[in-house]
């Protein structure tokens, strides 16, 4: 039997051990797959136990006012302060941090635990130090568990959900610490004699016998369990405009020249795997960017393919990211072979994922305008002009095809750029803000 149990507990710390290495291996090869989500279990601290003194504890303390040959006593007895109340336990608590723009710190964490409360004490505990002025319930500094802006917390049994994390340190509690337990009074045993107020105790056998008259006393002075919650975190990028358009497009170089970021750009198609934020500048049009109030928070998402609202490439692990930006800027490769083809594909994924997607105002930037001067006049590039008119054209006639139900929004605008040159840059984030406002 015994051997079996311990079999069984030999076997289930392997397991965890997989598990833990499983997710290790995980986050260093495939971080994208799971830097939105998270399950995690949060126990709130415990209360502290509260203070039980003796009836009648006390001590004699020399009597300042007695003078000699006065009628008042030498010594008088001083009877403890009230029992302490214990601390409450630690509570935890999410707080939304900007600085941060994934979960992935979550991962292969074991159960995140809040301080216990402190005893009660009249010197350190809960009644605070003998000072008065400091003399204050002893606080437990809760447990702050930084999440990035946009996580939804739900509870991980049933599925409730417990709030969402918007603003720059924003807080929720998800687990509230136990109740101090309470300073109780001892109830005096049998057999304890009391004179001049001081306790004395009697000898050994009647002590044995000192029953006490309420058996559930001392249930009082104990703190209360923290709670215990597994929860689900969910994280969605909260940003002001979304970039999409397929692989290669220049999505992150657009997101370089515009904003402060630096995302990772590369000549091979999903170069991205995670969102990246960045904020516009509010400074003069055309002279130069620093981040600013009032700046757009742009979000680079991973490439679309045709087929990514049903899961295809990164598809439906980014297309959610979408939900909290209130502008899509469509990004096109003007240099491939046919720009607006790229167009549509990407807006019918939209779509496809959620109409509504396609229903908000956007901006289309034509990418790459360099390359089409360089061969200007070949057979398969149009000029910058007669493209920005094809998309125009493109998008009113998805627009007349669309059956009742939701209409597609109309570009605001249509720009041709170049995000390693710069070129139309400055007007590009000029329509930006007006797309915002
Ligand atoms: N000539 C030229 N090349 C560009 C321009 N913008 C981007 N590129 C190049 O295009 C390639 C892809 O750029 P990225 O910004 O990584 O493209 P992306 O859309 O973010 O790609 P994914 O993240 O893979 O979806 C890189 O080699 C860039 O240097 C441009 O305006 N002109
Ligand atoms: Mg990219």
């Amino acid at each position: 039997m015994l051997t079996k149990g311990a079999g069984a507990a030999a076997a289930a710390t392997k397991k965890r051990t997989q598990n833990k290495e499983d997710i290790q291996k995980l986050l260093e090869d495939e971080p994208h797959k799971v830097f939105d989500k998270v399950d995690i279990t949060v126990r709130a601290g415990s209360g502290g136990g509260g203070e039980v003194v003796a009836k009648g504890a006390g001590k004699m303390v020399k009597n300042f006012k007695y003078r000699a040959r006065s009628s008042l006593p030498k010594q008088i007895f001083l009877p403890t302060a009230a029992p302490a109340d214990g601390a409450e336990g630690a509570s935890v608590v999410l707080v939304a941090d900007p600085a941060l723009d994934n979960l992935l710190h979550l991962h292969g964490k074991p159960t995140l635990c809040g301080r216990n409360g402190a005893a009660g004490n009249p010197l350190t505990g809960s009644a605070g130090p003998l000072r008065r002025a400091l003399k204050q319930r002893a606080v437990t500094p809760p447990l702050r568990i930084p999440v990035p802006l946009g996580t939804v917390v739900k509870r991980r049994r049933g599925g409730a959900l417990l709030g969402e994390l918007l603003r720059p340190g924003q807080t929720l509690v998800v687990a509230r610490g136990g109740a101090g337990g309470a300073g109780v009074v001892a109830p005096a045993k049998r057999g304890t004699a009391r004179a001049g107020g001081a306790r004395r105790r009697q000898d050994g056998d009647e002590e044995e016998e000192g029953a006490v008259d309420d058996a559930n006393w001392e249930a009082d002075a104990v703190g209360a369990q923290g709670e215990e919650v597994g929860l689900s975190l969910l994280m969605r990028v909260v940003a002001d405009v979304g970039l999409v358009g397929l692989p290669n497009a220049g999505k992150s170089s657009l997101l370089a020249a515009l904003t402060r970021a630096q995302p990772e750009i590369a000549a091979y198609p999903f170069t991205t795997l995670m969102p990246n934020l960045g904020t516009t500048g509010t400074g003069p049009p055309g002279g130069g960017w620093g981040d600013g109030p009032g700046g757009a928070v742009l979000a680079d998402l991973p490439g679309l393919i045709e087929g990514a609202h049903v899961g295809r490439g990164l598809g439906r692990m980014f297309l959610r990211h979408l939900r909290r930006t209130s502008a899509l800027l469509h990004v096109v490769d003007a240099a491939t072979g046919d720009p607006v083809a790229d167009y549509l594909t990407v807006r019918r994924e939209l779509r496809l994922y959620n109409p509504e997607y396609c229903t908000r105002p956007h901006v289309v930037a034509l990418n790459k305008a360099d390359l089409l001067a360089a061969d200007w006049g070949g057979p398969a590039r149009a000029a910058p002009s007669a493209l920005e008119a094809a998309i125009l054209q493109a998008a009113r006639q998805m627009q007349d095809g669309a059956e009742g139900e939701v209409q597609p929004s109309l570009p605001q605008a249509v720009l041709t750029v170049s995000a390693t040159e710069g070129t139309g840059v400055a007007r590009l984030n000029q329509e930006l803000r007006v797309l915002l406002e």
